[in-house]
């Protein structure tokens, strides 16, 4: 397992408060996810804002009639009576209005929710919608970065969490105009009571924020962890590994491994846990008392007559709330600054801009090709790889001719296809097509007019006719094409054993799919490169799984059926690299040799060497 990610330094106030930049674009997006969603559940809560404070005035209005009908010495025996003579209305009146206002109140409170629901679930859609979008634009290098994987993770999991960060915004707005509300009453009666509120206040401010950044950093320095307890969960539970971990009876490898590192996640969260509750308890507190020296300071006026019973209720009341809508707002302010630390992650993914672009004055394919590629002097060294992978290649693929390349596990056959494809550009040297730069071409014009089947290529739990169909997705509802693409991989055999052709969900992840044989997999994916009607076709040994005499079909096939195209073949078969027109050795990312089958037997290299080796087999 890979060794601990160093400890993140703590975000420092200024990173915190700078994270806050990341509130109006994340607004502006809600807002464009849906305008009237918004602008109801905004509107809603500017209505129940205003709520509390008419509550507790009406209360106090209904105390103080209380209080003067009890003063004024009238006596009712029943209530009948006592309704008909009038004296009650005033009273009756406002406890109708205090009803009327909590049924309102609820009522709003739920309308709320449903809106805040309908456009989270919507937000949540469109952001990953966006997240796809931007992933497919990478570049291949990118995926293969460790820490681009750890960042879309965490803006993967951002996309789920920040909607609560929607309510609480929204929330934290609208407790803002209660605040106001109750502030400007309390201002008629005893303005330095706010100000004795809010310094009560602050010190739990303080612990919130740093707890909240202190939380931050955890997350930050566990991603890599995280991912890995991830990575063990899906190896334990899985169809894809069930078999060899059964075999190996690895599940108790894996489980001793995941609850070694979930141990050591949780006891860091427990540390953090168990101090914030220690000083948020301590802090808060200072706020309680900061209230009670407020209710104190109120009951001496009212006795002293100053205030009305219905002001004490009203001013109690307010206080309370106030500072607790205080308090909320104060923490509620930093979990939204510490929140707003990760919506960067969301941003700084979306802020990785691939290198592999098309130029804007970009040229299409030439159709057809000419003269071919021609490498010049190219090489190519993966990331913090050692060394190269490919270095000083000088070589031609001529137009219409059928190329192998052979070389042992590790020799860079793979990557000079993935050179080829674009899917990274070289380091040193260039590759031409007809004479310009591969730059010089429309990206996607260049990958519509390449073919290619890799060793790994994937395996789709779609059906049968959509996984031959996407290698051409826009024919993909063309059934005469997909037809005609198995039959020349030979795939159609494979269809016909499947109860529902090419309808059957093949591959074992959902109810009805069937799984295939490995072989059986190659020739559909094969059967995918021949949807495409490419001027390029690679195979990159996608036959290892078939049997000899499938393979040695599938490449005569490919060599009656390519009609003049131009081909790149891998395979570690020599009965089928040597149908191709020329052969490349390529040793330790270096080109060795190059010439047809018989001119390499004749030379007596490494070639000769290797075919030896599997011709004695047979022997
Ligand atoms: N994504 C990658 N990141 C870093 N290094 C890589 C990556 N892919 C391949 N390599 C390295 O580049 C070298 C060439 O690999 P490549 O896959 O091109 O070999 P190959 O000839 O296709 O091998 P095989 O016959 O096993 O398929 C190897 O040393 C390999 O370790």
């Amino acid at each position: 397992m890979s060794a601990m990610a160093g400890p993140r330094s703590k975000p420092s106030l200024r990173q915190r408060l700078g994270a806050l930049r990341n509130l109006p674009p994340f607004l502006r997006e809600i807002w464009g996810t849906s305008r009237a969603l918004t602008g109801a559940s905004l509107g809603l809560r500017l209505l129940r804002a205003l709520m509390p404070i008419a509550t507790l005035y009406i209360g106090k209005l209904i105390i103080d009639e209380a209080v003067r009908l009890v003063g004024a010495g009238l006596h009712f025996d029943a209530l009948g009576a006592a309704w008909r003579s009038g004296g009650l209305d005033r009273l009756g009146g406002l406890l109708a209005l205090e009803f009327a206002l909590a049924i309102a109140s609820d009522l709003s409170g739920r309308l709320v929710s449903y809106c805040d629901a309908l456009l989270s679930e919507r937000f949540t859609n469109a952001t990953s919608i966006r997240l796809m979008e931007h992933a497919a634009t990478l570049d291949l290098e990118d995926f293969e970065d460790a820490d681009l994987q750890d960042k879309l993770d965490r803006a993967r999991r951002q996309t789920m969490g920040r909607m609560n960060l929607m309510s609480q915004l929204f929330g934290q707005a609208q407790d803002l105009v209660t605040v106001l509300a109750f502030a400007a009453g309390l201002l008629l009666y005893a303005p330095w009571l706010i100000v004795l509120l809010a310094i009560a206040l602050v010190p739990a401010f303080v612990g919130e924020a740093h707890f909240n950044a202190l939380d931050y950093t955890l997350n930050f320095a566990w991603t890599p962890e995280r991912r890995q307890l991830e990575y063990l969960r899906q190896m334990g539970a899985s169809v894809e590994t069930a078999k060899e971990v059964k075999i190996f009876n690895l599940n108790r490898f894996f489980i001793a491994r995941f609850r070694q590192l979930s141990d050591k996640f949780y006891l860091a969260n427990k540390a953090l846990a168990g101090k914030r509750a220690f000083w948020g308890t301590l802090l808060a507190a200072l706020g309680t008392l900061g209230y009670y020296v407020a209710y104190a300071y109120i009951a001496w006026r009212t006795v002293k007559g100053d205030f009305s019973i219905g002001d004490l209720t009203f001013l109690a009341g307010s206080f309370r709330r106030l500072r607790q809508l205080l308090e909320g707002l104060l923490v509620g302010f930093s979990q939204v600054a510490g929140q707003a630390l990760y919506l960067d992650d969301l941003y700084s993914f979306f802020a990785v801009r691939p290198e592999i672009v098309s130029r804007p004055d970009a040229i299409a394919v030439p159709q057809p090709i000419a003269r071919g590629f021609a490498f010049e002097n190219v090489g190519f060294r993966y990331p913090d790889a050692p060394r190269w992978a490919l270095r000083g290649l000088d070589f031609e693929l001529r137009a219409g001719e059928v190329l192998a390349l052979v070389g042992e596990n590790g020799a860079g056959k793979t990557t000079l296809v993935k050179l080829l494809a674009r899917l990274y550009d070289p380091d040193e040297g260039r590759i031409l097509l007809d004479g310009r730069d591969l730059r010089e071409y429309a990206l996607e014009d260049l990958r519509a007019n390449i073919g290619v089947i890799f060793q790994d290529f994937v395996r789709y739990h779609l059906t049968a006719g959509e996984n031959i169909g996407v290698g051409q997705v826009d024919a993909m509802d063309d059934r005469a094409r997909i037809e005609a693409a198995a039959r020349r991989a030979g795939a159609d055999a494979v269809v016909a054993t499947l109860p529902l052709g090419y309808d059957q969900l093949v591959g074992r992840r959902f109810k009805t799919g069937i799984d295939l044989s490995g072989g059986q997999w190659q020739k559909i994916a094969i059967a995918r490169a021949y949807m495409r009607d490419a001027q390029v076709m690679i195979l990159d040994e996608p036959t290892a799984a078939l049997d000899a005499r499938s393979e040695f079909e599938v490449f005569q096939r490919f060599r009656e059926l390519s009609g003049g195209r131009t081909a790149v073949l891998i395979s570690h078969r020599f009965s089928s690299v040597r149908m191709a027109d020329r052969i490349l050795v390529l040793a330790a990312g270096r080109l060795e040799a190059a010439g047809t089958h018989e001119q390499l037997l004749a030379q007596g290299g490494r070639y000769a060497e290797l075919f030896e080796l599997q011709a004695a087999g047979y022997r």
